[in-house]
């Protein structure tokens, strides 16, 4: 197991900068406001603006893969060099690509993500348990050896996922509830083992999700890793809904086009306001 640990490295950023982390989501419609051009060296270009106005002021960036991944090759290309410049920039980048496969596919993404010097090398990336979550046991095993982080959806900010995600089994367990039961063992098991007060596997909870933590049975201020919420923005979340969901937890509100839509030369300002929205009362 690695010495680093990936979580307690964000949870200090989290102290020091806040509970922010922005999105690098290249939107067509963004490039476009923004004066860049629908292409590879567009994409570049923006996630260049998003390193250099949130330096010392986003706790994370979250490149969404979607984005860079519909140019095709030369997309791939410019996202290898925005994550290595933004962690080159000193800033913690969790990928959100949402793998997730059978187990012996899964450890190519893990290798993809988690190996040190790999291309496209990340502090953490995003994952999903919908194969099951034994699946992802080769991405675990990469990340507890290299120091890096997991976040897994567990409650996805879209309407949609309750459909899955509160579905129950017989015994009464919701889905979401066992993804957490799941992930607290994983994290439980590795600090017990480094003295560590955070686990490097946190989950997914979207900050839209009203009541369903409560309704679910699910205590969300017990879990021993960082809730990743995305939906504070544009999706409608502010800073009343992380405090209702997430209460004493540890949550990292992330936020895309609440910042980006601010356009270049305001992300900053506009990243603070979310701060200071967000930051726990
Ligand atoms: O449950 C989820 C999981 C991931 N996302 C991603 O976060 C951003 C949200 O963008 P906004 O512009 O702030 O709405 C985007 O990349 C999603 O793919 C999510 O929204 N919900």
């Amino acid at each position: 197991m690695s010495e680093v640990n990936s979580s307690a490295v964000l949870a200090r950023r989290m102290a020091d900068l806040g509970p922010l982390c922005v999105g690098i989501d290249p939107h067509p419609a963004l490039l476009d406001s923004w004066g860049l051009p629908a292409s590879a060296a567009g994409l570049e270009r923006f996630g260049e603006i998003c390193i250099a106005e949130l330096d010392g002021v986003a706790a994370a960036l979250k490149p969404q893969v979607a984005f860079f991944e519909s140019y095709g090759a030369a997309g791939i290309a410019a996202l290898e060099t925005v994550i290595t410049s933004a962690r080159e920039a000193g800033h913690y980048v969790i990928t959100d690509a949402k793998r997730g496969d059978i187990g012996s596919t899964m450890a190519g993404y893990a290798d993809a993500y988690l190996r040190p010097g790999a291309p496209l090398e990340s502090d953490a990336i995003t994952l999903s348990p919908y194969l099951g979550f034994g699946a992802l046991e080769p991405a675990i095993d990469l990340a507890l050896e290299h120091g890096k982080a997991l976040y897994i959806l567990a409650l996805t900010s879209n309407p949609e996922g309750a459909s899955v995600q509160h579905a129950r089994s017989t015994d009464g367990q919701s889905v979401a509830g066992a993804i957490v039961a799941s992930a607290e063992a994983v994290n439980a098991d590795v600090m017990a083992r480094d003295g560590s007060d955070v686990g490097p596997i946190g989950l997914v909870v979207g900050a839209t999700v009203g009541s369903a933590p409560r309704d679910l049975g699910l205590d969300l201020a017990d879990f021993n890793g960082i809730f990743l919420a995305p939906g504070v923005g544009a999706q409608g979340a502010g800073g009343a809904e992380c405090h209702d969901v997430f209460g004493a937890a540890k949550m990292l509100a992330s936020v895309s086009r609440g910042v980006l839509g601010a356009g270049p030369g305001n992300l900053a300002d506009a990243a603070r306001r979310f701060v200071a929205e967000i930051a726990p009362a």
